[in-house]
């Protein structure tokens, strides 16, 4: 119910944004690519969900168009992105304007991306652009700005922040470097923060100290948080729900022990089986067991075949499955899947 502020009723309790049908569209000469094609999900407060797919299943398209980033001729075509501020007051984000955006992006919902010398100025100290994206929202004396650029330095765990706050980017690792990426959106305090594959350019152990940093700001500072990944062991270790994605479309979606104990979509099964896993992989004579890649490739999608997309690489495809496209069905409290098949093992 739509209310005189372009505000809207109807999120329920305890939600954050609830993405529904959303579609995506990037018009071409040789049609419309629906990147994103009915996605539907939900992101309680506080907890973290992880949208998991290959290259090119529509994941950033996803969050770019929660941010309202998607460059024209690109455009939401349908569906709703209800997200809710830290005043309580909920906006369907799929309509709001331009200048709207500029009062949700950084203080409501802030956005990390994989390589954060993209996005870092690297001729200015990063405590200026810290502190630049807090005076950019609210009026504060140079003084207690740059007090609150060091406490968002050791919020991140930046060593000797007194002196790290005058360093160029190039003067720090990636992994510092991330860490500027993290207090930079953190500085307006947004109740939800989109991370793009944040961790993928860096060293494992240095990833690892990145997603140990991101779980204990989201517990702590309640925030809640869309991460996006291609990476199935990254989602084990920070999320509490799973959206898996695959060809603009969500076919499966559970909480992240379910969805580990119990995949149910073949193409899941399918990547968890071709995520290496040490123990797994390797015996105690140091012999290899070959992972089960999948064969083929996400179909591009302006030729999408008409039943199910994963139809032409799934192992256990029915005639039914070429023919009409599936719905998501329950399976469980919360866990949905996109396969028609409700008698494999
Ligand atoms: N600006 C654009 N114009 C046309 N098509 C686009 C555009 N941006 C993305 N797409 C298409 O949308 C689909 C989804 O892309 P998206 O970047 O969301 O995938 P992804 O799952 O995030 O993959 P990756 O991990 O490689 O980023 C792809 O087929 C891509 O080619």
């Amino acid at each position: 119910m739509p209310t005189s502020g372009g505000e809207i009723d109807g999120l329920a309790e305890g939600v954050v944004l609830a993405v529904t049908d959303l579609e995506t569209h990037f018009p071409s000469r040789r049609g419309v690519a629906k990147a994103v094609d009915g996605v539907t999900f939900t992101l309680p407060r506080g907890r973290t969900v992880a949208v998991v797919g290959e290259s090119g299943s529509g994941k950033s398209v996803t969050s770019l168009s929660i941010m309202g980033l998607i460059a024209p001729p690109g455009h939401v075509a349908g569906g709703r992105i209800l997200h809710r501020d830290r005043k309580g007051v909920v906006r369907d984000l799929a309509k709001l304007s331009n200048a709207g955006f500029r009062h949700i992006r950084g203080p409501e919902i802030a956005m990390i991306f994989q390589e954060p010398m993209t996005s870092l100025n690297p001729l200015m100290r990063v405590g200026d652009q810290i502190g630049e994206m807090i005076a950019l929202h609210e009026r504060i004396s140079r003084r207690a700005l740059r007090a609150r650029v060091i406490e968002l330095l050791q919020l991140v765990e930046i060593p000797e922040p007194e002196t790290r706050i005058d360093a160029y980017p190039h003067q720090m690792s990636g992994g510092m470097r991330q860490r500027v990426m993290i207090a930079m959106a953190l500085a307006c305090r947004p109740n939800l923060l989109i991370a793009d594959e944040p961790t993928t350019a860096l060293d494992v152990t240095i990833q690892a100290q990145i997603l140990a940093l991101l779980r204990r700001l989201q517990a702590d500072l309640g925030m809640s948080v869309l991460f996006i990944t291609h990476n199935l062991g990254v989602v084990a270790e920070i999320a509490h729900e799973v959206v898996v994605m695959y060809a603009g479309r969500v076919v499966e979606q559970a909480p992240v022990g379910d969805l580990f104990a119990r995949p149910s979509h073949p193409y899941t099964r399918a990547l968890l089986a071709s995520t290496p896993n040490i123990a797994r992989d390797i015996d105690a004579e140091g012999r290899r067991r070959p992972l089960a890649a999948i064969p083929g490739a996400v179909p591009p999608i302006t030729a999408l075949p008409p039943g199910c997309a994963f139809a032409p690489r799934c192992a256990h495809v029915l005639d039914a499955c070429r023919e009409g496209r599936p719905g998501l069905v329950a399976i469980a409290p919360d866990h949905v899947t996109r396969c028609i098949r409700r008698d494999l093992p």
